[in-house]
């Protein structure tokens, strides 16, 4: 592929308090990729993630993500940074006091829309998109964790992010309701967005095919297309 990738590190080094986690890091990602990171508890799966959206430093070797360069990054190249991501976790993490609607007007207004119509129709397409449309007013514990992982996902895409980070998304969902949520970050990945996903589930990797890396004994090893 030609263009220019949308991360790229390259002798990359990770620490975790002064220790090692990854050493020799080389990661591409390009448009319209699907991404798994594998690897056994520790690894260093969620470590890489953090580096992506500027959470840890990078200690050596190069690190570009979206243009940004990761050992260069201010504290405003950071916030500039993650409105250009979408970051999904396994724990949902939506705000509990305030209904759906108002978890994701909530984040609009956070990255600067102003116009009320225009952030309703945002929130209404977000929620058609995860198949949510009929639950802007229920608050986030009236939702199934399946549920809740969806109105996550809605929140990641509001601003039509290049790249969606997941860290083990299925975690805490049952199997069935897990693969209906790789269905979806699958189409999300379809309509434009690249997709990095940490996982435990390997049964994933042969039902939605993706790009395959694994965490192992400090390196990340790119181990091909599932
Ligand atoms: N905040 C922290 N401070 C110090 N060490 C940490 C911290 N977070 C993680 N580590 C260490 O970094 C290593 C990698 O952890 P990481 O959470 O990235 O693993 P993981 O592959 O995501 O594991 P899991 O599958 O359990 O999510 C582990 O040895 C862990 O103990």
């Amino acid at each position: 592929m030609d263009e220019t990738p949308l991360i790229r590190y390259k002798g990359v080094e990770i620490d975790q308090q002064a220790l090692c986690v990854l050493h020799d890091v080389d990661f591409e990602l390009h448009k319209g990729e699907f991404v798994y990171i594998i690897g056994k508890v520790g690894s260093g799966k969620s470590t890489l993630l953090k580096t992506i959206y500027g959470e840890l430093d990078i200690a050596k070797g190069e690190a570009t993500v979206l243009g940004y360069d990761m050992k260069k990054l201010k504290q405003k190249n950071i916030s500039e940074l993650r409105r250009k991501l979408g970051i999904v976790f396994q724990d949902f993490q939506l705000l509990i006091d305030r209904t759906v609607h108002d978890n994701l007007e909530f984040v609009l207004r956070a990255t600067g829309w102003r116009q009320r119509q225009a952030i309703e129709n945002r929130i209404a397409e977000v929620l058609e998109r995860v198949g949510m449309e009929n639950k802007g007013y229920k608050m986030p514990n009236e939702l199934s964790g399946g549920e809740q992982q969806r109105i996550v996902i809605a929140r990641a895409i509001l601003n039509s992010p290049d790249i969606i980070l997941a860290d083990e998304p299925t975690g805490n969902l049952d199997v069935e309701t897990g693969r209906n949520i790789v269905e979806l970050l699958k189409e999300i990945c379809n309509q434009g967005s690249a997709i990095i996903m940490t996982t435990h589930n390997l049964h994933l990797l042969s039902e939605y095919p993706g790009i395959v890396y694994r965490c192992e004994q400090h390196h990340l090893q790119r181990i091909g297309e599932s």
